[in-house]
Order: structure tokens, then C-alpha cells, then sequence
């Protein structure tokens, strides 16, 4: 701790000269400089193809781009009509899902059942993974727990760097297995270890669901609802794919495309996806929601819409200026999950008795849009993306904070998988995109000519 403080002082003294040597002007951002990867209409740059997930928010006609309600097809069929289905089914759709991104295809009832039992194997941790990997020194964020996990997870495969998709599809099928089971036991680690609470490991049981299973596991005892567990079933399917070109499964194709092994490349995904501007939204929507509802009237919008522009001029808040759960990179009219999830959270508001704070997000989102449109300088349509309701849809739920993005990452790994084989049977590339140099040329200076630019420091 000692030596962290002194290494601390120091790099302190020294990072204030950083701003000013690593400044880069706005000037340099012109031509074909394709800033966060994307076209000067705010499109994406396009890198690959792909047939696993496919994402629609605007229609381009005469290079310019119209602006259409959200679709999301995985494998070429509508999101919705697969959850759609599954409610009035009353089945579980998750694994179905799971199937259809890693085959292609959805699965007859055979091959359902199967790969049904082929995951309630998988569903099974390592022998001694908890007490040998979780338990250990624990960071208390769960999603840095599932990165940790995930490369650890190497040393326990016999064959990790096996690049044949026999080994590859063992490796998703395992994992998209493991992940509910790391991401439930680290929360109980985290509980027990941070919060004084009892340790409770509960071994997902056969038969179940992913769904019904991840329930079981986190709640001390063991108990759930069948409306409870096909709830979650929904936001695992409506969190499983979103093309190739989302962060956490570009970081993923990225890391594939120079031929390593899957741990690395979804541990890297991973760490995307808990970034608060991707996966890591689900939980700051829920923070930041709970600084508007001590700071407003929730019957007053002009005193919402005050507390917005001071989130905005980040002044309040985490003061990043972001209204998180609004804006989109592909969407615009509407996110289809977001739609989805705002349905069937309001039915479960008035149920449950949260029918305020829904109320209260929707503002977020009505008073919201506008004034991120009008600091954008673009009346281009915005909406609120699916990471805006999923929070309360958990809260709901009884899930905590701390399992929100892990929850995400434990629907995407499907996708992810599927991201990745597709990848390396037909990617063929090594990624490596250029960074213009700016740099003004210099020439090597003997020591004795140098001059010091921050004080001395004495250890
Ligand atoms: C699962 C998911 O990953 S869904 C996304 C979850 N993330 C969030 O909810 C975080 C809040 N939203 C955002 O930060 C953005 O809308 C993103 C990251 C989702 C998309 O980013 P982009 O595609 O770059 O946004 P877009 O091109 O539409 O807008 C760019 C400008 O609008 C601003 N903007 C966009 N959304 C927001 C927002 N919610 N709050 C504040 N400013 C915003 C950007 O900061 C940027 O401003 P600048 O040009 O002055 O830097
Ligand atoms: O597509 C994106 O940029 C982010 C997103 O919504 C997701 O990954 O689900």
C-alpha cells in the first residue's frame, strides 16, 4: 500500500503534463480518418460480412440515410417473432436461440432436447473452479470475475488453442454453459466476502432452464416464480446477438482474427462489454436513475428536464455528461428491444407496484431525447436503447445492481461464439486497421542537453 502511494505521487506529478503532450487538434480529424470506426454520415465503417446477426435502424438512399423503425433479425428471423412465439408458448426460448446462433438453424424438437442435455453438463463448472478461481482474491466486480474466470479457464481445457470448429463449437457450447454459473457463484462470493453474508453455492440442476437456473443459483433460497424465470428467459434471448459490428463482439472478431485462442478472445469481449457506453449502461441507467429521483418532482417536467441539462453539462450524476439508455449507433426510430422490454416492464410495473418509477424513466426518456438532439445539433430521430428499461425489468425481478451487465454477458456469449467461428472459418484476414501519424519529427537528444519539464522527486 506504501509503495502504491509513492508510485501514485509520482505518476500524479507526471500526469499533469500528459493533457498538453498527448493533445491532438480537431484539424486532424479530416479526410478518411474514420473516427471510432465509422463513415462521415455516423454509418459504420463496413469490415466484414456476416450471417449470424443482422441489425437495422436506417435504410441508405442517395447516400443518405433514412431513418426507419428498429429490426434485429438472428440467422435471418425477426427477434420478435422468436420471443413472441415463446411467450404465447409459455416455453423457454433461450436455448433454442443459443442453437439457432451457433447451427444456423433453428433445431428440431430432437435436436433441442439434446442440446438441452448436452447443456445441463455444461452448466457444470470445472472441479474446484469456485473455491480455486472465484473465491480467490476477489475484486468485487463481477464482470471482472467473469473476464478473470474466462482466461483462466484455459488452463482447464486440454486442447485450448485447437483452432478446428469441432474444438471450437465444444469451447461455445461449454461456455455459454458456464458463464450463469460464474457470474451466480461470483456474486455469492462478493455478498459473502463484502457483505458479511452467508455463503450460499447453489449447483444448477438438471432439467432446468438458463433461465430458471440462474434464479436458483443467486437467491439464498433457491425459490423463484414461474413468471419470474420466463421473464428472464426473454431478456437472456433479447441480449444474445447484435451483429458483428457492437463493441464486445468487434473486440471478439478482432482478437479471433489473429489466431487465438477462444478464452482470449472472450475475455477481451468481456471487458467491451462492461463498459458504461456499451453493456455496463444496464447498471449506470439504474445509478443515474437513482440521482434523479432524489434531485426532482417527479410531477413537475420542468424540474426533470433542469436535472437532465445538469446531467448533460455533467454537473450532476457521474458527471461523464451522458444520459445513459439513450442513443444508438445503428438505431434510430427505435431500438426493437427496448419496444419489447418497455411493454412488458410497464405490465409488470403496474403488478409489481413500480408503476412511479416506470413512469418516471419514461420522462427520462421522453424529456430526455430532445435535449441530446439539440447539443448534437441533429434532428436526426433518437430512441432509447435496451440497456433503458432493462434495469428496472431486474429490479423488478429482485436481481441486483451488481449482476446486470454480467447478466448481458451471459446472454451474449451466444453471439459472441458464433461471431467467432464464423470469424475464423471465413475471415482469413488479420485485422489491422491504420492511425495516421501526426507526430512532429524529432531527433534524439544526448542527455546531457536535456532539461527537466517537471520537478525532481525524491523517493
Ligand atoms: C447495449 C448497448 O451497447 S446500447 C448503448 C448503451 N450506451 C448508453 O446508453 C450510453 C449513452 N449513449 C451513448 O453514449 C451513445 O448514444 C452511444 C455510445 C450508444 C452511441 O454513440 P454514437 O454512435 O457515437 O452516437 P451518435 O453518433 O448518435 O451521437 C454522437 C454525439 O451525441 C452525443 N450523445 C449521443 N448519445 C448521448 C447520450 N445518451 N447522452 C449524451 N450525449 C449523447 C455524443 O456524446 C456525441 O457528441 P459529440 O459529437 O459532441 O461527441
Ligand atoms: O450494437 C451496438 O452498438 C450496441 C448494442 O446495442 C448491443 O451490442 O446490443
Amino acid at each position: 500500500m506504501k509503495e502504491n502511494g509513492v508510485i501514485q505521487e509520482y505518476t500524479g506529478s507526471l500526469s499533469r503534463q500528459i493533457r498538453e503532450e498527448y493533445h491532438i487538434g480537431e484539424e486532424y480529424y479530416h479526410g478518411e480518418i474514420k473516427r471510432g470506426l465509422r463513415n462521415s454520415d455516423g454509418t459504420g465503417v463496413m469490415v466484414g460480412v456476416t450471417k449470424v446477426g443482422s441489425v437495422q435502424g436506417y435504410l441508405l438512399q442517395d447516400g443518405q440515410r433514412i431513418p426507419i423503425p428498429g429490426r434485429l433479425y438472428y440467422r435471418g428471423i425477426e427477434l420478435n417473432d422468436i420471443v413472441e412465439a415463446h411467450r404465447a408458448e409459455g416455453t423457454f426460448g433461450f436455448e433454442e436461440v443459443a442453437y439457432l446462433l451457433l447451427m444456423g438453424y433453428l433445431p428440431s424438437q430432437g435436436e433441442l432436447r439434446h442440446f438441452n442435455e448436452i447443456m445441463n453438463r455444461a452448466r457444470k463448472l470445472p472441479e474446484g473452479f469456485t473455491e480455486g478461481m472465484i473465491m480467490r482474491r476477489t475484486s468485487g466486480n463481477i464482470m471482472n470475475e467473469l473476464g478473470r474466470s474466462i482466461l483462466s479457464l484455459y488452463s482447464y481445457d486440454p486442447d485450448p488453442d485447437d483452432l478446428s470448429v469441432d474444438n471450437l463449437l465444444r469451447q461455445s457450447v461449454e461456455l455459454i454453459g458456464y458463464f450463469p454459473s460464474i457470474v451466480a457463484n461470483a456474486y455469492a462470493v462478493k455478498r459473502h466476502h463484502f457483505g458479511g453474508e452467508s455463503l450460499h453455492i447453489h449447483y444448477p440442476e438438471e432439467g432446468l432452464s438458463t433461465a430458471e437456473n440462474f434464479l436458483r443459483m443467486i437467491r439464498p433460497d433457491k425459490s423463484y416464480t414461474e413468471e419470474e424465470a420466463h421473464l428472464l428467459d426473454m431478456m437472456l434471448m433479447l441480449h444474445a446477438e447484435h451483429g458483428g459490428g457492437n463493441n464486445s463482439t468487434f473486440v471478439c472478431r478482432a482478437l479471433s482474427s489473429s489466431g487465438t485462442d477462444t478464452y482470449s478472445a472472450i475475455a477481451g469481449a468481456v471487458g467491451s462489454l462492461k463498459g458504461p457506453l456499451h453493456g455496463g449502461a444496464n447498471a449506470k441507467v439504474m445509478e443515474m436513475f437513482h440521482y434523479i429521483q432524489e434531485n426532482v418532482d417527479p410531477h413537475d417536467d420542468g424540474s426533470i428536464r433542469d436535472y437532465l441539462v445538469r446531467l448533460l453539462d455533467g454537473e450532476a450524476g457521474d458527471r461523464s455528461g451522458k444520459l445513459y439508455g439513450l442513443g444508438h449507433a445503428v438505431y434510430t426510430m427505435s431500438d426493437p428491444r427496448a419496444v419489447l422490454l418497455k411493454k412488458y416492464a410497464r405490465h409488470m410495473a403496474q403488478i409489481k407496484g413500480y408503476e412511479a418509477e416506470f413512469d418516471l424513466l419514461q420522462k427520462v426518456e421522453e424529456l430526455g431525447i430532445p435535449l441530446v438532439q439539440e447539443r448534437r445539433h441533429s434532428d436526426t430521430p433518437m430512441c432509447a436503447n435496451v440497456d433503458m428499461y432493462s434495469g428496472l425489468v431486474y429490479t423488478m425481478l429482485d436481481i441486483p445492481e451488481d449482476v446486470f451487465t454480467p447478466l448481458f454477458a451471459s446472454a451474449r456469449i451466444a453471439g459472441w461464439c458464433a461471431n467467432r467461428m464464423e470469424e475464423v472459418i471465413t475471415g482469413h484476414r488479420i485485422m489491422r486497421p491504420a492511425y495516421r501519424a501526426v507526430t512532429i519529427r524529432g531527433h534524439y537528444v544526448p542527455m546531457e542537453e536535456r532539461t527537466s519539464r517537471i520537478k525532481e522527486f525524491d523517493l
